[in-house]
């Protein structure tokens, strides 16, 4: 192989490969021109800067205090300006441009409903609100050449009491956008089995959770997570690393938790810069995505919150790609976990990785060829 083989992708490679995003809040992802827009119209006066590129970095910076309780403060803005039907179809419809405009063409954006009632919208109104944006989100990309499809995840926060309640709305509208259901919210002081109610209906419902554990608490959580609550994937779960230990001649040890969630292929929404920011990760170097994609657990990488991290699909794969030295196969490999683990139909997750997916970097990884062509014709002595 030459130095002329370019193993490392370019940004512009990265952004134009096909992506698969699992984890990504709503409400975490607003555009900050559409916060204050939203925020004039319907006199909400609270934010703290007006102007959008310094709303955006007031969100990146108040995000990044070390704590998700702190981190979590800041989603007050952003649910303030989530209130009316209007808001939540052009939030709703700007994040599926957005997500299309990165190059990711599958996702499952999540969102509590629970926290966009305060202006009178009804639970199933505020569905329909979101699902309606994410078809005109789909469509606007489509007209611009970029095909995306977006799923609904309903979220109940875990600090609340209407879990059931809402896990009994995601299975109302399976069949009409929505794909599964979601807890999220503070951690610790609340672990999943306090909402055992609504994963036991979900199972015999047949419906698909997943579950956040092990960003803000470890094992237990993670435990409870899967084997009390049944989750089908762990949103974060990168504290599943507490279970693994790493001898001094480089072998390694799986306890029984971390051995069942890697045997089960339980699927790990990992969320890079969102880890570093609440501090469950120290640094990408350090971030156990390296060990567990080494290891073959079922990793995938996601945005958690473009808007608090300042990040999209295609910025954690280009600092995992110059962090660990990923390949466009490294990338393909994360790409194609994340679509297996996706909670939309087995043939529809086979069609998607085979006529989509692998086509996609197919055709990405054999740019390389040509490039090199151009370069040696151009560099080759006359007459030769
Ligand atoms: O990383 C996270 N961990 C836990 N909860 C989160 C995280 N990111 C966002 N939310 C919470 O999920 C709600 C619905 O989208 C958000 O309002 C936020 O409170
Ligand atoms: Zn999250």
């Amino acid at each position: 192989m030459t130095s002329q083989t370019p193993i490392t992708p370019t940004a512009d490679q990265i952004r134009r490969a096909p992506k698969v995003l699992l984890h990504d809040h709503l409400d975490g992802g607003l555009r900050p021109g559409t916060i204050i827009d939203i925020a004039r119209e319907t006199g909400y006066t609270q934010l703290p800067e007006t102007e959008p590129d310094k709303l955006g970095g007031w969100f990146r910076e108040a995000a990044d205090s070390g704590s998700l309780e702190r981190y979590l403060e800041t989603f007050a803005h952003t649910c303030a300006v989530m209130q009316t039907r209007d808001a939540l179809v052009r939030v709703a419809a700007e994040c599926a441009e957005d997500l299309a405009e990165d190059g990711v063409v599958y996702a499952e954006v999540r969102y509590a409903p629970e926290q966009h009632l305060e202006a009178g919208l009804s639970l199933e109104e505020v569905v329909e609100a979101v699902n309606e944006g994410f078809r005109q989100g789909e469509r606007t990309a489509r007209a611009a050449g970029r095909r995306i499809r977006v799923g609904a995840l309903l979220t109940a926060m875990r600090h609340a009491a209407r879990a059931l309640e809402i896990a009994e709305l995601a299975n109302r509208y399976r069949d009409h956008g929505v794909a599964g259901f979601d807890i999220a919210g503070a951690e610790a002081g609340y672990p999943p089995t306090r909402h055992l109610d609504a994963f036991e209906y979900l199972k015999r419902e047949n419906n698909h959770f997943t579950i956040h554990a092990g960003e803000g608490f470890g094992l237990p959580s993670i435990w409870q997570a899967l084997q009390w609550c049944g989750a089908d994937r762990l949103g974060h779960g990168v504290r599943i690393i507490d279970d693994i230990k790493v001898e001094d001649d480089g072998t390694v040890q799986l306890g029984r938790l971390a051995a069942y969630v890697r045997d089960k292929r339980i699927p790990l929404e990992l969320c890079p810069t969102s880890n570093l920011q609440t501090g469950a990760a120290a640094s990408y170097a350090e971030h156990p995505i390296g060990l567990l994609r080494r290891l073959h657990f079922r990793a995938t990488v996601n945005t958690d919150n473009r808007l608090m991290s300042g990040t999209s699909m295609s910025r954690e794969f280009e600092l995992l790609t110059e962090t660990f030295g990923y390949t466009l196969d490294d990338l393909q490999w994360f790409t194609v976990n994340a679509m297996k683990s996706a909670f939309i139909p087995f043939d529809e997750r086979l069609a998607m990785i085979n006529d989509v997916i692998k086509p996609g970097y197919a055709e990405l990884k054999s740019e390389w060829l040509f490039r090199q062509t151009a370069t040696t014709s151009e560099s080759a002595p006359e007459g030769d």
